[in-house]
């Protein structure tokens, strides 16, 4: 029997044994034989080669690799077999809660992993869900924070095939690790202790046979994005994987497929750790092409997606910043890293949150009631480095390298915190647990007086020049009828527009009345912001 188990029948189809060897691929092939062995020369030798790769291509394969191949026969076989059970065995699997629980099983079209690439981008995803339905299991270790696995009892040998392969795809994960920071002169252990208890996942694709379904028209295998985590250890079936250089000018280039070999592929927090010097890749998986659904059948794929402790914090590796490369990413929790991208591919991330200015002139205050809450403020100085469409929990700095300079702050808040930002301040936000309830308000005219706001220096007089603008864009002198849109009809919750008293009666007395109280606070010798 092959790796992939091609000789126990059709059912062993989740697997090719050929396609292209693709010699002049961008990714390279690379023997790791001696990282297992005690020659440092050889070892140094082989992280230069990787070093390269993860700079050039952020994808290399590995032979020589050290897992046994009874290891992955069992489970690659046990795992067709678990896909072959009746979808509601198989759903009694799915997570309850994503945010609290991301593993178990997920049904064909739950996931769009493009969603997190769309999110950079500004935009709503249009495209269906990915053609694969998953299986996915977390970290056995209780210190690592994570929920105890559920595995499935059928097919018998599952759980025990799942576990043994874990351990060994970690263990391949540390041989790698020491690799990567020779590569990058660091210390060997220097990832040690970021490790010692990692949340790393691993996870299964089932792509069933195209030959046998209706395939929804641009609908893919598995769309186009990059991975979350550190490293991403791969063994697949098949044909199919693809990976773009250029995320801009989007083209693509066969992934060799080696029989017995793994697709090592970085993640956005090894990018981001490296300081952009190694890359996380755009990858997707694609459908067979025309007349090949047949021959390319049911693909399976393994994925052990490496990753750090929860806790551990990322601050820029000090080897990867020089006078001329200065760090480009704040300081961020690994853990809360990776919640981020995984509730983006799920489509839970809040739609509505992207970066936005505070358009009144007023601060504001929120209480997090339930839930964790993560924050990205930015104050209205940095205005000229920013726009709406940065997601600034996964910056693309090829797209806005300007946020680069942005003095921008992150901070999480958690249930009884309260959070104050002044008025104009830039904020983007996202729920790092399901439900997230806060209690929000408006202070105005309490601020000491501000130069960046604008005709008046003072809050509320800017506040009410705000507001003012709105009545005007709603209520016209002689003219009865409202001018402007009620949104608050078309979505419940939204604000209403101002009611005509409010704009010609009640603002001017607040006015007053503000002007009065910020007079009693800071006496005429307002302190300047
Ligand atoms: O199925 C594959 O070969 C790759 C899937 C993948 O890129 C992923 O799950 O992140
Ligand atoms: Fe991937």
């Amino acid at each position: 029997m092959t790796t992939n188990g091609t000789t126990n029948g059709a059912k062993r189809s989740g697997s090719r044994s050929r396609s292209p060897r693709g010699s002049d691929s961008l990714v390279p092939i690379i023997d790791i034989g001696a990282l297992s062995g005690e020659d440092q020369a050889a070892k140094k030798a082989v992280a230069e080669k990787i070093g390269k790769a993860c700079e050039e291509i952020g994808f290399f394969v590995v032979v020589n690799h050290g897992i046994p191949k009874e290891v992955i026969d069992k489970t690659w076989n046990q795992t067709l077999d678990f896909f072959d059970l009746p979808l509601e065995e198989k759903k009694t699997f799915v997570s309850e809660d994503e945010a609290k629980n991301p593993y178990g099983y997920s049904v064909l079209g739950g996931e769009q992993l493009s969603k997190g690439k769309d999110l950079d981008n500004g935009q709503e995803s249009k495209q269906m869900g990915d053609l694969k339905e998953m299986f996915q299991m977390g970290p056995k270790n209780p210190a690592a924070g994570m929920p105890p696995r559920k595995l499935p009892a059928k097919p018998s040998n599952f759980a025990e095939a799942w576990e043994t392969y874990y351990e060994h795809a970690n263990q391949l994960a540390q041989r790698l690790l020491r690799a990567f920071a020779m590569a990058l002169d660091l210390p060997d252990d220097w990832f040690v202790t970021k490790t010692d208890k990692h949340v790393s996942a691993l996870r299964s694709n089932n792509y069933p046979d195209q030959a046998s379904m209706k395939v929804p028209e641009g609908s893919i295998r598995c769309s186009a994005h990059t991975d979350y985590g550190t490293m991403t250890i791969l063994k697949s079936g098949g044909p199919g994987l693809q990976v773009s250089k250029d995320v801009e000018n989007v083209c693509w280039h066969d992934v060799p497929f080696v029989e017995d070999a793994f697709v090592i592929n970085l993640g956005d927090l090894m990018r981001r750790w490296t300081n952009d010097r190694w890359s996380s890749t755009l990858h997707r998986v694609i459908n067979p092409p025309a007349g090949k659904a047949k021959t390319w059948g049911r693909r399976l794929a393994l994925a052990f997606f490496h990753n750090l402790n929860k806790d551990a914090l990322v601050e820029t590796i000090p080897s990867c910043i020089a006078a001329d490369r200065p760090a480009l990413y704040d300081p961020i929790v690994a853990g809360e890293f990776l919640m981020l991208k995984h509730l983006a591919s799920n489509g839970k991330a809040d739609p509505d949150a992207h970066l936005k200015r505070s358009k009144a002139a007023a601060s504001t205050w929120q209480v997090q009631l339930v839930g964790k809450k993560r924050w990205t403020l930015c104050p209205n100085t940095e205005s000229r480095f920013l726009s709406p469409y940065i997601d600034t929990y996964n910056p693309d700095y090829s797209r806005f390298p300007a946020f680069a300079m942005a003095k921008c702050g992150q901070v999480t808040v958690s249930p009884g915190e309260l959070l104050y930002y002044p008025a104009y301040w830039w904020h983007h936000t996202f729920q790092l647990e399901t439900p997230s309830i806060s209690y929000t308000g408006a202070l105005v005219g309490v601020e000491a007086d501000r130069s960046d706001l604008g005709a008046d220096r003072k809050p509320h007089v800017q506040f009410y020049a705000d507001l003012q603008e709105k009545c005007a864009k709603c209520w016209q002198r002689g003219v009865s009828e409202r001018q402007c849109d009620d949104i608050s009809q078309k979505w419940a919750g939204a604000a209403p527009p101002p009611l005509r008293v409010v704009c010609e009666e009640y603002l001017p007395d607040c006015l007053r009345l503000w002007s009065e109280h910020a007079k009693a606070l800071h006496g005429e010798d307002r302190v300047e912001l």
